[in-house]
């Protein structure tokens, strides 16, 4: 997949061009990407994704996003796309007018588009399908829906923020996960006989709060793992902070990066008496990790 930031970046000639945040890349964002390959294989020309870093309802409203701009890039490698188109998404992007979005699509040579029904774009959302029309044919995909609603980055983002990790999992078609790089915490961890990778994840991505059976990866290696999402009010922590114990792991992990998707949420956090307290109960925690991965 080729990834460029501007317009200019990327190779000419005429594409098959989808637009939209596609912050999660979620189901519903996956039957679009479906479509969109499918014309583009029978119009024998590559699929380009124009999306917006961060995604726009994050830069305009302040929520927490789902994938940040890597994992993003990611997903969409997987969903087959050939060629990404990532803009900064700032006050200028929001204030262009959207004869200058129409531009964009014009020198991209977009031949057939195609975006979600709820699309608009350009200063004040004031840019629909009809404006897209007259840059060339248009398909615009219905919202899909799951359970009696549509599929939305809202939704799951509202999911994940209850730490329901298993619906939000049913509406990604995959489940939602994290990744940073490992960073020294307090060394109280190795000091209660759990010592957990403390990954320092992007900021603003939307984290589960809670202790949470996981599944992670360091390199290509896999790792179950118990993981706490929280302020740890029993050592009078400060901030939010992912920390992971790795199962049938020794070793370090300071500056590697670890990856992980969240698979079933155990409890939510607490505050203990004392460590002691703190130690039983992350005994308990592991093995019922250990029960829902049957080791
Ligand atoms: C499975 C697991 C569950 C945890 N649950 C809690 C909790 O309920 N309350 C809490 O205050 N801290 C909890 N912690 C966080 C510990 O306080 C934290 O791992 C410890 O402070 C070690 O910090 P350090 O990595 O900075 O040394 C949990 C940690 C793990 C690994
Ligand atoms: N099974 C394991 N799971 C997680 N981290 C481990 C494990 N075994 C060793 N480590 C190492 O121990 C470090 C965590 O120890 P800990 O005392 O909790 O320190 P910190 O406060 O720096 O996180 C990890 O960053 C990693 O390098």
């Amino acid at each position: 997949m080729i990834i460029a930031a501007e317009v200019a970046d990327l190779p000419p000639g005429p594409k098959v061009v989808a637009v939209g945040s596609f912050d999660g890349v979620h189901l519903g964002h996956q039957s679009l990407l479906a479509k969109a390959r499918a014309l583009a294989a029978q119009e024998r020309l590559p699929l380009l994704v124009y999306t917006f870093d961060p995604p726009t309802k994050v830069f305009m409203r302040g929520v927490g996003m789902l994938s940040t701009l890597s994992e993003k890039l990611d997903l969409l490698r997987e969903q087959g796309v050939d060629l990404a188109l990532a803009v900064p998404f700032d006050e200028d992007f929001a204030a262009r007018d959207k004869a200058a979005f129409l531009d964009d699509l014009v020198r991209l040579e977009a031949r057939r588009l195609v975006v979600g029904e709820d699309f608009a774009f350009g200063r004040g959302r004031s840019g629909g399908p009809a404006d897209l029309k007259t840059v060339a044919p248009t398909l615009t995909v219905p919202l899909l829906d799951l359970g009696g609603a549509p599929v939305k980055s809202t939704r799951i983002r509202e999911l994940l923020e209850q730490g329901d990790v298993e619906a939000a999992r049913h509406l990604l078609g995959r489940p939602y996960g994290a990744r940073g790089i490992v960073r020294q915490g307090e060394r109280l961890g190795r000091r209660l006989g759990f010592p957990t990778a403390n990954v320092e994840t992007a900021p603003g991505k939307v984290l589960p709060r809670g202790v949470f059976a996981a599944r992670t990866w360091v390199a290509e290696r896999a790792y179950p793992a118990v993981v706490n999402v929280g302020t740890r009010p029993t050592v009078r922590g400060s901030g939010l902070r992912l920390e992971a114990h790795l199962i049938g792991f020794s070793g370090e992990l300071y500056g590697h990066e670890l990856r992980l998707v969240f698979l079933k949420k155990l409890r939510d956090e607490r505050a203990f008496e004392d460590l002691e307290a703190l130690r039983s109960q992350i005994a308990r925690d592991l093995e019922a990790a250990r029960r829902f991965f049957r080791l």
